[in-house]
């Protein structure tokens, strides 16, 4: 249903809808005499006074971080007008006046102050897409933060603090954002100061609105726009580049893009493979300043001259470390390196992702300039929010134990519009026999997957946001960033080989301070990734079953595909890493800063930690079965593979 912001029913008491199903709370919440955290009045308080957010001790936490002894401002990023590089336009405010202009910036406490004529009247707005208010900042409250490199300018405690462009400001109220997540708190600072930015945090914590404010905001202080009179050529111009993986999640993007730029004059555009490319040109005629794009798509693009990239000074890859693993990195080097977009130094480029890899770390950091490191979370990890269950099960008796599982969901009341369950499976012809075995018993599902036509896919998910088709049956064409409200379980019917992915997958629930359900079916086959696993659980604090320990335990002395991977999800502590530091006791060229919530013990932590000396295997974990979906990426479409791989045995599957 199109919705206008005034028609949202927003109240700060409203109990956010959330599946009728015995509550998980979180291990960390446990002793917070909360009685679970979705609860309303726990919300109301969070939102409203910003209990444990914004008390003494995360003031504390601040000034420390200020005392840091690094916080002078970006210089050395591009310059962007204004007299070279500069600082964060982070206004220098007091505590107080932090805390006041906290509770001014807050629409929903004094509705008097909405504008009914601030609407978002043409955008495809839907209930879904406003965020409920219900963000759960307690549960980010003890989250360890990691950042290295030169210059690190300071983080924000609300959005008021930085100086974004006013119409973004005004269209974060409408978008029901009142203080920024900690990647935003972190983020933003570092990328409004024009610095060029590698960042990790957890699944569903923000990351999208990190790189889009900072954009959308340049653009418009900047003014960046793309000129009237180049408008309506037939050569695209764009100012922005924002890359991602797969054509649902650059739709996403673009979505939330366009929200955060409403009645700015900033046009976004999109382009993606599977959809008419003579109408996203006609699009493209129209103007645009920010170009949402997969690769395959964009190639083609430029290669028809249709788009240009020598005025970009932005860009930003979304799941940067997928889009530059071996499927992805010679045709985003390609766009990068070898069209016509202006040096590393001459644009600014923001790296985004959930995980990051040492190895490609390393290849990013061809991209960057004198970059910032940074890792807000517990990086490559689950967040606590995630339930996380394990099932040790036959092969050849998958499919009745989720249909035990599915029955038990719907006999509890949890099948329906406001519990979905997306269920993982390895390959394309998987998906479809599990979609089509669950309906013939009885159970709603639809499969997406990269060998479905662009307008299945798109009705696949459609019916399943809507909550029609209560079961979307997967590949990893939908494990990395989709962002669905009420997904309340992820099911790893087939596990996947690599722990990255078994982390992106999950993340699909348990998104923004809300709690989530991930059940795994582990086979005998699933033996490598044994360790990592555990490595994973132990540090989302999930109790583990003492059969998986024992093939972690066995797992270790094999060479498994994991190896690296085990070590670093290993020591139970902050995965966060920049691999410039080697071990994280330092690199001299960096500075460096370490904050886990209100106090600062990380560095210890952080030093102790066994992170630093892992990635020994290159490229362990990142073969992806040629029958994937992962696999199947975008340059097989258009030949770019290079040596590495024949394109026989790889269907392409829409990455582009
Ligand atoms: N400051 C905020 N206040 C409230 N909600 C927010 C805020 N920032 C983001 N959100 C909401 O949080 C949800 C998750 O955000 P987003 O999709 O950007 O996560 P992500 O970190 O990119 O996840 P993934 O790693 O899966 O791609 C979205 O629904 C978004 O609207």
């Amino acid at each position: 249903m199109a919705m206008a912001w005034t028609d949202t029913g927003y109240e700060f008491t409203q109990n956010t809808s959330r599946p009728d199903r015995p509550s998980y709370i979180p291990p960390h919440l446990r002793h917070h005499g909360v009685s679970t955290f979705d609860n309303a009045n726990a919300n109301a308080n969070a939102n409203a006074n910003a209990s444990g957010f914004y008390n003494q001790s995360a003031q504390d936490g601040f000034v420390s971080f200020n005392r840091s002894g690094t916080r002078q401002q970006g210089r050395n990023g591009p310059t962007r007008g204004r007299g070279g590089g500069r600082g964060p336009r982070v206004r220098g405010r007091s505590w107080a006046g932090r805390q006041g202009e906290f509770r001014d910036a807050n629409p929903h406490q004094n509705r008097a102050t909405f504008d009914i004529a601030e609407k978002f009247d043409e955008l495809e707005v839907t209930e879904e897409d406003i965020n409920d208010g219900g963000i759960n900042f307690e549960a980010y409250e003890d989250i360890p933060v990691e950042a290295s490199g030169s210059d690190i300018p300071p983080s924000v405690d609300a959005f008021a603090d930085i100086d974004l462009a006013e119409g973004l400001t005004k269209n974060i109220k409408r978008c029901k954002y009142v203080k920024p997540t900690p990647i935003q708190r972190h983020a933003i600072p570092i990328a409004i100061a024009g610095r060029d930015l590698m960042a990790c945090a957890q699944t569903g914590s923000g990351k999208t609105a990190a790189f889009c404010f900072p954009i959308i905001s340049g653009v418009l202080n900047d003014n960046f726009l793309t000129p009237v009179s180049a408008r309506g050529g037939k050569v695209a111009y764009p100012i922005a580049l924002i890359l991602s993986p797969t054509r649902e999640l650059s739709c996403q993007i673009h979505d939330e893009a366009k929200k955060f730029a409403y009645q700015t004059r900033v046009k976004i555009a999109v382009a993606y493979g599977g959809a008419p490319i003579s109408l996203q040109f006609r699009n493209l005629e129209r103007g645009v300043d920010i170009l949402v794009a997969t690769p395959g798509r964009l190639a083609d693009m430029i290669e028809r001259g249709r788009v240009s990239l020598k005025r970009i000074k932005y860009l930003a890859l979304d799941e940067a470390d997928r889009m530059l693993d071996m499927g992805f990195e010679p045709q985003i080097r390609k766009i990068v390196e070898k069209m016509d977009m202006p040096q590393p130094g001459k644009r600014q480029t923001l790296l985004f992702s959930a995980t990051f890899p040492d190895e490609i770390q390393r290849l990013a950091s061809d991209f960057l300039s004198n970059y910032i490191f940074l890792a807000v979370g517990r990086v490559g990890s689950s967040t606590e929010l995630i339930a996380q269950r394990v099932e040790l099960v036959e092969d050849m008796n998958k499919r009745s134990c989720l249909i035990d599982l599915l029955r038990g969901q719907r006999e509890n009341g949890l099948h329906g519009k406001h519990a979905l369950t997306v269920v993982f499976v390895e390959t394309k012809k998987g998906a479809d026999a599990l979609e089509t075995w669950l309906s013939r018993n009885g159970f709603l599902a639809i499969a997406i997957h990269g060998d479905k036509v662009q307008v299945e896919r798109e009705r696949a998910l459609r019916s399943f946001k809507s909550g029609a088709t209560p079961i979307l049956v997967a590949t990893d064409v939908a494990s990395r960033g989709l962002d669905i409200p009420h997904v309340a379980h992820v099911i790893n019917f087939d596990l996947p080989k690599d722990i990255d992915d078994y982390v992106h997958r999950i993340g699909r629930t348990g998104r923004a301070g809300k709690s989530g359900l991930a059940t795994a079916f582990f086979t005998e086959n699933n033996q490598p990734l044994a360790k990592s696993l555990v490595g994973l659980m132990e540090e989302a604090n999930q109790e583990i079953p003492s059969w998986l320990s024992e093939y972690a335990q066995r797992s270790s002395y094999s060479v498994g595909s994991n190896r690296g991977r085990a070590q670093r999800y290993g020591s139970g502590k902050f995965g966060g890493h920049d691999f410039r530091n080697g071990t994280q006791s330092g690199n001299e060229n960096c500075s460096y800063y370490s904050t886990f919530g209100n106090t600062n013990p990380m560095v210890a932590s952080y030093t102790d930690s066994s992170y630093g000396i892992v990635n020994t295997v290159p490229d362990s974990g990142y073969c992806y079965p040629a029958c994937s979906d992962a696999f199947a990426a975008a340059p097989v479409e258009d030949g770019l593979y290079g040596g590495r791989f024949t394109t026989e045995h790889v269907v392409a599957s829409g990455w582009d």
